[in-house]
C-alpha cells in the first residue's frame, strides 16, 4: 500500500539538468471549465453535492441511513495513546538505545524507553523490532479504541427520495416517529487500499458506480436501537443505482466523482434561499458515503452506546476488509429534553446573553426563508417548522445546555465557541455550522465533518463528543473537546520556533493521525497549521474535516481545488484530478518546515505564485524526476527552470544566522515529504519509521512540551497576523490567473 520511497530530494537537487521537456501542452492553461465547474471554491463546490443527500436525509421521516464503521473503518490500530499507555508497555514502540541521556533535551525520551517515554503514547518510543511490526499492529484488542457512532444520514436512493417527496406533505405534518428505522445505503464496495504508486484510471464512463448499497435497518424501540446482523448482497444495492446519473462527463471524457449530477428533482430545504450558490441544484453524490462510520446517537445518550460494538479491528488487512456487511442495532435513547419547535430562546442563536464581545454571531434563520422558493414543487407551507431536521435531530441535546463563554474563531463554514457544559462544568468547543449560505440544505462540508469526526476515534484527531441543536432545530453544533491553541495562532505568538525535539513530538502525533486517516480511506485535504490543535498537555489533534473525503481504489477524479494554497501539493496546483494520500503528505512537509522555522514555507498568493515559490526552492520539476509531470493539465507553459534544490539553505545542518537547524536525517524526511512525484512521496507509515525520530535530539515527551497561556477569551482569527488564503478566496482570482497562465505568466522565460 505504501508508496515507494525512492527519495526525492537528490533528484530534486539536480533536477532540470536532464532532458528538456516539451512544456507546451495541448490544453490552454488551467481549463476554464474546471474553474467554472468548481464554482465558488472547493467547499461550496463540494457542498452542493451533499445538499441533495442531506435533503433526502432530512426529509426521510424516521429513516436514518447509517454506515457501518466496522466495514468502513475497521481495522485501525493506533499507537497507544495516553489512555492506552497503561495497558501494555510491551506493545508500544520503544526507542532504540542510540543516545546518552545527557544528550536529551528536557522532556525528551530516553532511548531505552525507561522514563516518560513509556507514557508518551504517540511519541517515538519504538521497539527495536518495530520495523517488522509496522505501525498498525501494536495494540491489543483491549487497547484498541472504540469507534464512535455517527447520527448523520448520508445517501439515499431515488426511490426513497421520491417516496419521501411524495409523502412529504403527509410527513411534514406527521407526528414524530417514535421508532425510526435506520437505513444505511450506498456503501462503497470493499476495495483494497491503493498504494501511492497505484494510479488507476478514472472509472469507466458507463456510469458504473463502485458503490454497493447496504441497507442497515435498526429498529428503534423503547429508546433502544437493537442490533442484528444481516448479509446484504452487493447486487441488491447496485440495482438501486439504476437511473442515477451520478457522474458528469467532461468535455475531456473524464469522469469526476465530485461532479455527480442527479436527474431527480430535489426538494428545497427550508434553508433554500439565495441565487448565489452554484447551479448544483439537485446534485447528489451517491459516493459521498463515508468510510464505514458507525452511527452515534447525537444525544448525550450516545455516550452510552454499547461499547461492544464499534470496535476497531486489528491489523491493516482487517482494516481494509470492508466487505463485511452487518446490520447492527445500536443502543440509543430518545431525546428526553426535546425542544419544541416554537422555542426561540436559543442564546447561542440570539447572542443576547452571550455576545460578550458584542459581535454578531448569527443571522437569524427565519421561517420566511422558504418563501424564497415559491416555485419549489415540493415545499409545503413555508411556515412549517423544519420537521425533517426535527426528526433527524430529535435525539440531540439542546445547545441551551451549554453556556457560551466566548468566540474562539470564525472560519469559513463554522463559528467556534468556547462553552461550558452546564451539567458537568466541562469546557468544550462548540462549532456551529453556518447555514446562511445554504439554500439546499445542510452543508456538505459540515455533514462530512460531523460524520467523520463522530466515527473516528484517535488521540490525534479532535474528539467530537456529540451534536447538539439550537432551539430552532435548524442550527447544529458539534461539541468538541476544547483545545487551548491551534498551531498557527500559537506560532504567531511565539518568539522562537519550536525546537527540533518539539517538532518531532508534534510531527509524530500528526503523522499518527494522518496515518489513521489514510488507513481508514480518508483524505483530509486541508492540513495546515491552523487546523492542528494543541492543548496544554502537549497533545496535537487534527481538526476541520470539512474538505475531507473518502477515497478508494481505483482512484476517482476529484476536484483539485482543495487544500489551502500554501499547503497544496504541486499535483493539485497543476490540475491533477486523480490524487491520493500523497497530497496530505505534501501538506505535512509544509507544516514540518513551518514548525521548524515559524514561517510558512511557500506562501503564494495565487496558484501561479505558489508554484513559482515551490519551484524556486525545490527546483522546477521535469519528466525525469516526475514521470507524468508533463501531462498534467496545468503544465502548459514554459516554466522558468530552477535547476537546484535550495531547501537545504533554508534548513542548514548548522547555522550562525538564525536559520532553523535541521540534521541530515531531518532534512531527508522533509525532502521526502516534499518530493514532487506523488508516487515517490513518503507515506505516513514510512515517515513514522524515519530515522529522524530515532536520532538525538529525541522527540520531546508530550508531558514536557512547553505550555502556553491560553487566550481563551480571544478570537484567534483576529489575533492572526498572517492568514493563508483559503481555497475560496482563490476563486476571486481565477479569471486573472487564467489570463496569467495563458499568457505564460510568471513562468515564461
Ligand atoms: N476543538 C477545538 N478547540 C479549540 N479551538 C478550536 C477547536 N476546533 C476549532 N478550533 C478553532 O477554530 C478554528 C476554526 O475551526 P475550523 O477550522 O474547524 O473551522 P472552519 O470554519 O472550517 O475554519 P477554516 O475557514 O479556517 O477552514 C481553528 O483554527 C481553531 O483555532
Amino acid at each position: 500500500m505504501a508508496a515507494g520511497k525512492r527519495g526525492g530530494y537528490r533528484e530534486n537537487e539536480y533536477m532540470g539538468c536532464e532532458s528538456e521537456v516539451e512544456m507546451l501542452k495541448k490544453e490552454n492553461g488551467f481549463r476554464r471549465g474546471d474553474y467554472e465547474r468548481d464554482g465558488n471554491g472547493a467547499r461550496d463546490y463540494e457542498r452542493g453535492h451533499l445538499q441533495a443527500q442531506d435533503r433526502a436525509s432530512l426529509e426521510d421521516m424516521g429513516k436514518l441511513r447509517q454506515k457501518d464503521a466496522t466495514e468502513m473503518n475497521g481495522g485501525y490500530h493506533s499507537i497507544s495513546s495516553r489512555s492506552d499507555s497503561g495497558s501494555s508497555g510491551g506493545e508500544r514502540r520503544k526507542c532504540e538505545p542510540a543516545v546518552l541521556a545527557v544528550d536529551r533535551e528536557p522532556g525528551e525520551l530516553y532511548s531505552d524507553g525507561s522514563d516518560e517515554a513509556d507514557d508518551s503514547g504517540m511519541l517515538a518510543s519504538r521497539e527495536t523490532d518495530s520495523k517488522n511490526m509496522g505501525t498498525s499492529s501494536l495494540l491489543s484488542p483491549q487497547q484498541t479504541r472504540k469507534r464512535k457512532f455517527s447520527p448523520i444520514v448520508w445517501d439515499r436512493d431515488d426511490r426513497e427520495i421520491n417516496a419521501a417527496i411524495k409523502s412529504r406533505s403527509t410527513l411534514d405534518t406527521a407526528p414524530i416517529i417514535e421508532s425510526p428505522e435506520l437505513v444505511m445505503s450506498h456503501y462503497q464496495s470493499p476495495q483494497p487500499k491503493p498504494s501511492n504508486n497505484e494510479k488507476t484510471s478514472a472509472p469507466a464512463d458507463d456510469g458504473e458506480i463502485n458503490d454497493t448499497e447496504i441497507n442497515l435497518k435498526a429498529s428503534l424501540s423503547g429508546g433502544e436501537l437493537r442490533s442484528a446482523t444481516a448479509e446484504v448482497p452487493a447486487e441488491t444495492y447496485s440495482l438501486q443505482h439504476e437511473g442515477d446519473q451520478r457522474v458528469n462527463s467532461t468535455e475531456m471524457g473524464e469522469v469526476y466523482e465530485d461532479d455527480y449530477a442527479p436527474t431527480r428533482t430535489i426538494v428545497s430545504s427550508r434553508w433554500a434561499s439565495d441565487a448565489e450558490s452554484p447551479s448544483d441544484e439537485g446534485e447528489i453524490s451517491d459516493n459521498e458515503s463515508m468510510p464505514k462510520p458507525r452511527s452515534k446517537s447525537c444525544s448525550e445518550h450516545s455516550k452510552s452506546i454499547s461499547p461492544e460494538i464499534g470496535q476497531a479491528r486489528q491489523g491493516s488487512e482487517t482494516a481494509r476488509g470492508r466487505s463485511s456487511r452487518s446490520e447492527e442495532r445500536v443502543r440509543s435513547s430518545s431525546r428526553d429534553s426535546y425542544q419544541d419547535n416554537d422555542d426561540n430562546n436559543d442564546p447561542m442563536e440570539t447572542g443576547d446573553d452571550y455576545n460578550r464581545d458584542g459581535s454578531s454571531i448569527n443571522e437569524p434563520e427565519t421561517e420566511s426563508e422558504s418563501e424564497d422558493y415559491p416555485d419549489s414543487p415540493i415545499l409545503t407551507d413555508p411556515a412549517q417548522p423544519p420537521q425533517r431536521s426535527v426528526n433527524m435531530l430529535q435525539g440531540c441535546r439542546s445547545v441551551d445546555e451549554f453556556e457560551r463563554l466566548n468566540k474562539i474563531d470564525e472560519g469559513t463554514y463554522g463559528v467556534v465557541f468556547r462553552a461550558k457544559d452546564k451539567k458537568t462544568g466541562e469546557i468544550v468547543a462548540l462549532k456551529k455550522v453556518k447555514m446562511e449560505k445554504e439554500r439546499e440544505g445542510f452543508p456538505l462540508t459540515s455533514l462530512r465533518e460531523i460524520n467523520i469526526l463522530l466515527s473516528f476515534d484517535h488521540p490525534s484527531i479532535v474528539d467530537v463528543k456529540e451534536v447538539v441543536v439550537g432551539s430552532n432545530l435548524d442550527s447544529i453544533f458539534m461539541v468538541m473537546e476544547y483545545m487551548e491553541h491551534d498551531l498557527k495562532a500559537l506560532m504567531e505568538s511565539m518568539k522562537q520556533p519550536f525546537s527540533q525535539s518539539e517538532v518531532k513530538c508534534l510531527m509524530l502525533q500528526l503523522l499518527e493521525g494522518v496515518k489513521y486517516l489514510h488507513d481508514n480511506w480518508v483524505l483530509h485535504r486541508d492540513l495546515k497549521t491552523s487546523n492542528l490543535l494543541l492543548n496544554n498537555r502537549g497533545e496535537l489533534k487534527i481538526c476541520d474535516f470539512g474538505l475531507a473525503r473518502q477515497y478508494g481504489s481505483p482512484l476517482k477524479p476529484y476536484t483539485h481545488l482543495v487544500v489551502t494554497l500554501w499547503y497544496r501539493a504541486p499535483e493539485l496546483l497543476l490540475g491533477a484530478k486523480l490524487y491520493s494520500t500523497a497530497i496530505d503528505m505534501w501538506s505535512l512537509g509544509c507544516i514540518m518546515a513551518e514548525l521548524l522555522s515559524k514561517e510558512p514555507l511557500f506562501n503564494g498568493k495565487t496558484e501561479v505564485e505558489q508554484l513559482d515559490k515551490i519551484f524556486r526552492i525545490l527546483g522546477t520539476p521535469n519528466e525525469t524526476i516526475w514521470p507524468g509531470f508533463s501531462e498534467l493539465p496545468g503544465v502548459k507553459v514554459n516554466f522558468v527552470k530552477h535547476k537546484y534544490n535550495q531547501l537545504r539553505r533554508k534548513f542548514p545542518a548548522t547555522s550562525f544566522t538564525g536559520s532553523p537547524v535541521l540534521s541530515d536525517a531531518g532534512f531527508d524526511l522533509l525532502n521526502r515529504l516534499l518530493t514532487y512525484d506523488p508516487d515517490k512521496r513518503i507515506t505516513a507509515e514510512e515517515a513514522l519509521d524515519h530515522e529522524w525520530f530515532r536520532e538525538v535530539p529525541l522527540p520531546k515527551s508530550k508531558e514536557f512540551m512547553p505550555t502556553f497561556p491560553a487566550h481563551g477569551a480571544q478570537d484567534r482569527r483576529t489575533r492572526r497576523v498572517m492568514k493563508s488564503p483559503d481555497p475560496l478566496e482563490e476563486q476571486r482570482r481565477k479569471e486573472l490567473q487564467q489570463g496569467e497562465i495563458s499568457n505564460g505568466g510568471l513562468f515564461c522565460q
